[in-house]
């Protein structure tokens, strides 16, 4: 039996790490193997390539797209070359693997220039619109991210004895795409997992187009689709710290403590903020096959980590997490003729979903709605613009916000309301917004941006560090 593991970037940027715990530690023979490895592509390298996962900052892709000036885009791929290769210095100093590496990169990127270059000179004639190609483009620069990582850690592994082997889905040379599955079967159908580490990159090359039904976080629908798909024992996901009560890099890792167990429903809230804990979408083929899923620490390989399952509940109604989301525009739209009209929210909710802006949340009372969106402050302006041109009669404001949130799988604490906005006024802060629903697993407030660290601080000691849970809350 053997496991699916995947790597997340923030953590495949430690690489030389992973080799002393994860990928090698203390494992020789056998039981190096029966472990399959998905891995992104270093942080940071797919914002490069297509656009900043959370300030929607332009990459290659997002400039190509809006092709203002014709050479921003080629600037910004001689900038990932350039990052991924002090990468590559870094990870191999002067060696033949160093040569091999940014061998490997400079073909791929020189093939996506050539093709970029000359979609640009055919769409220059009215008879072909790049918008009709755009996908493609978008799916071939976020592939070479995690071609990069893949074909690194191959080179490295091999260096150090272990008999690893490249497996690109990203479908660079294929002549035409297959479906997902099939592409999974086909790949994996002569690999001897018993006596080969195969090394798969993230990005799936397929017919469905990876990229357009999940976008970013592809990665783990790879991972998921290969757990269900070979049988593995168990699907495990590597990330930089554990699981944890609020992010460590806020809180302080001496203050927050890591969650054993907790279940979908959870983890489904926790990517709504972008905190993806797991896909959901990823979730579901493992729950369907009732794979357990596990998220570790890449660096505490000794440690159980969390285990999500399905029918997972606290002991005891409690708060497991103060999760957030930063840099949140609230668009306010008031228009006293929308009493009791249902379709604005609809032709509203199109619109920004056309504009490809995320809704975190929205509220709504009599006569007005806000939507809180996390995306660009281009997309958002635009948004601000048409619905001011499609409405002439509403005030439409916006408004620079955070959410911040608890969370627990059974949030019926007594009380834990008055708790919250008292230890939030208790820290200077003022509440803009609360939303709680009656299914009793979030709580979120909004707050004003510049508040985001200090609120999610002042929750986490009021509602977490007070319950003295020890290292763990139910270990797994
Ligand atoms: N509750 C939490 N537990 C652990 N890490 C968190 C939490 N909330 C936010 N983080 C942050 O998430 C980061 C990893 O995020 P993510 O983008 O999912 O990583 P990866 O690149 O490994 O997929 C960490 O650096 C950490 O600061
Ligand atoms: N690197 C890709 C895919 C991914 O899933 O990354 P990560 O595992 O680092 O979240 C992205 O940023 O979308």
């Amino acid at each position: 039996m053997h496991t699916v593991e995947k790597i997340g970037g923030t953590s495949m940027s430690r690489f030389r790490e992973l080799m002393d715990t994860i990928l090698i530690g203390e494992r020789t023979g056998e039981t190096l193997y029966n472990r399959i490895f998905v891995v992104s592509a270093y942080g940071g390298i797919t914002n490069l390539l297509l656009e900043h996962k959370k300030t929607g900052e332009p990459g290659v892709y997002a400039r190509f797209a809006n092709a203002e000036n014709e050479s921003a885009w080629r600037e910004a791929l001689t900038d990932v070359r350039a990052r991924m290769a002090d990468i590559n210095l870094e990870l191999f100093g002067d060696s033949v693997e160093r040569v091999e590496a940014d061998r490997f990169i400079t073909q791929r990127i020189t093939d996506v220039e050539t093709i970029m270059s000359s979609l640009q000179q055919l769409c220059s004639h009215g008879h072909f619109q790049l918008d009709e190609h755009l996908m493609k483009v978008r799916e071939m620069l976020a592939a070479i991210g995690e071609a990069h990582s893949a074909h690194n850690s191959v080179l490295a592994l091999k260096k150090a004895g272990v008999n690893a082997r490249f497996v690109d889905l990203s479908g660079w040379d294929q002549p035409n795409p297959l479906p997902f599955d099939e592409m999974i079967e086909q790949s994996f159908k002569d690999i001897d997992v018993s006596r080969e580490m195969p090394i798969v990159t993230g990005y799936t090359h397929c017919s469905e187009g990876l990229m357009r039904t999940f976008d970013r976080g592809y990665s783990e629908m790879t991972f998921s689709k290969i757990a269900t798909k070979t049988g593995a024992a168990e699907a495990v996901i590597h990330k930089e710290f554990h699981l944890s009560t609020a992010d460590p890099g806020i809180v302080g890792l001496d203050n927050v403590v890591t969650i054993g167990r907790t279940n979908y429903d959870v983890a489904d809230q926790l990517s709504n903020l972008g905190m993806e804990a797991i896909h959901p979408k990823a979730a579901k083929g493992l729950r369907q096959q009732e794979i357990e899923l596990r998220i570790k620490n890449a660096f505490e390989p000794d440690h159980d980590g969390t285990v999500i399952s399905t029918d997972y509940c606290s002991a005891k109604p409690q708060v497991e997490i103060i999760a957030g989301r930063p840099n949140v525009f609230a668009i306010e739209i008031f228009d006293q003729d929308m009493l009791g009209e249902a379709r604005y929210d609809i032709e509203l909710s199109r619109l920004l979903q056309d504009l490809k802006l995320y809704v975190v949340n929205r509220d709504s009372d009599a006569n007005s709605i806000t939507y809180f969106v996390a995306g660009s402050r281009k997309m958002v302006n635009r948004a601000v613009r048409l619905i001011g041109e499609k409405y002439n009669s509403a005030e439409v404001g916006l408004h620079k916000v955070a959410i911040v949130s608890a969370i627990g799988s059974d949030l019926k604490v007594p009380g834990i309301l008055a708790k919250t906005v008292s230890a939030l006024a208790k820290a200077g802060i003022s509440v803009q917004a609360l939303h709680q629903s009656m299914r009793q697993v979030e709580m979120q407030c909004i707050v004003n941006q510049d508040d985001y660290e200090s609120a999610v601080r002042a929750l986490h000691h009021a509602l977490i560090e007070q319950e003295e849970h020890g290292d763990v809350i139910c270990a797994a």
